[in-house]
């Protein structure tokens, strides 16, 4: 199939796009094909936008009711929802001016939560990339029970080579994608599927610099997760190599802190959330948006 038969035609399942181009690769694809933590599916669960990311803004203890209520569970399940959803939000208003003919590209797009919502807010179409087969068929078959898998589509494919036509996209990112690959090679690819004066846009946790080398709670979710966490450096420094100039460098870790706080309260926890709270704390680790122009 060509490029140009990829972004026109769509169809309903995923692609496959030849395997794995490392074994690395391979272990990652392995490990989100057998993911299914309760927290990630009860989640998606309360609204159908299934997110592998996680939440922003002020917690709303209204919402969250009386702790000895029966229904408290619920309650702060669908808090940490919205929480993830208003995450989604503000990455999507960085994009820029997105009318309803263009195309996006999710590189490294779970089950498609976030594809779903840029779909519902600008009416464009959404290619999205995985690795992960399962994670493809699933984000595939929930475009499909909406009725706009003629617009958003997951392919399993690596991020750093993608079948997308050269200058096709109006914008592209990374929702907590990035960790997983080489920033020089992840740039170039972005860089090359964007037409000139396209917006780029990365939510990421990344190392400070600051603090010295990664921290214990960074080797922690490195290992956790099976990732490599990048320092803030490393992405400014790859951006700028590769014709990507931000436009806005956010630092939202205050603003995932209660996220966190809230999530270790509740009976799905993972055994990641000190980690994150302490590295947000003692400053080691920080959680930022990047919004760059292709140049
Ligand atoms: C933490 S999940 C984030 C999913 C999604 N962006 C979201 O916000 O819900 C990481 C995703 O990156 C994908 N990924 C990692 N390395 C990749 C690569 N080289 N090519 C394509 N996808 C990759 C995984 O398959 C997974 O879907
Ligand atoms: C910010 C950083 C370092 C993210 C690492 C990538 C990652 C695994 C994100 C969340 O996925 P998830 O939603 O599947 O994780 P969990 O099960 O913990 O909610
Ligand atoms: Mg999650």
């Amino acid at each position: 199939m060509t490029s140009a038969e990829l972004t026109t035609a769509p169809t309903p399942s995923a692609l496959r796009i030849p395997g794995p181009a490392t074994p690395y690769q391979g272990d990652i694809a392995r490990y989100w094909d057998g993911e299914a933590r309760p927290v990630n599916l009860r989640l998606g669960d309360v609204d159908g936008l299934y997110h592998h990311h996680y939440g922003i803004g002020e917690v709303d203890t209204a919402a969250l009711g009386d702790p000895d209520d029966r229904e408290s569970e619920k309650k702060l399940i669908a808090e940490l929802h919205r929480l993830e959803s208003a995450q989604t939000d503000v990455l999507l208003g960085h994009l820029g001016d997105i009318g309803s003919g263009d195309t996006l590209v999710d590189a490294g797009c779970g089950r498609g939560g976030s594809m779903v919502m840029a779909h519902q807010r600008f009416g464009c179409s959404v290619e999205g990339v995985t690795l992960s087969a399962k994670q493809a068929d699933f984000a595939n078959e929930r475009a499909a029970e909406l009725g706009i898998d003629d617009r958003v589509r997951a392919t399993v494919c690596n991020m750093l080579s993608t079948p997308f036509a050269t200058g096709s996209a109006a914008a592209s990112w990374n929702n907590e994608s990035s960790m997983y690959v080489d920033l020089d090679d992840l740039f170039a690819e972005h860089s090359r599927v964007l037409k000139a004066g396209g917006r780029y846009v990365t939510i990421t946790g990344c190392w400070n610099p600051r603090y010295g080398q990664p921290s214990k709670w960074v080797s922690q979710i490195n290992a956790h997760f099976e990732c490599n966490i990048h320092s803030r450096r490393e992405y400014l420094r790859a951006m700028a190599d590769n014709r990507l100039v931000p436009q806005a460098v956010i630092d939202l870790t205050p603003d995932t802190l209660p996220y966190w706080e809230l999530r270790a309260t509740s009976s799905l926890v993972t055994g990641i959330e000190d980690a994150f709270i302490n590295s947000y704390r003692d400053g080691s680790f920080q959680y930022v948006l990047i919004a760059a122009d292709r140049v």
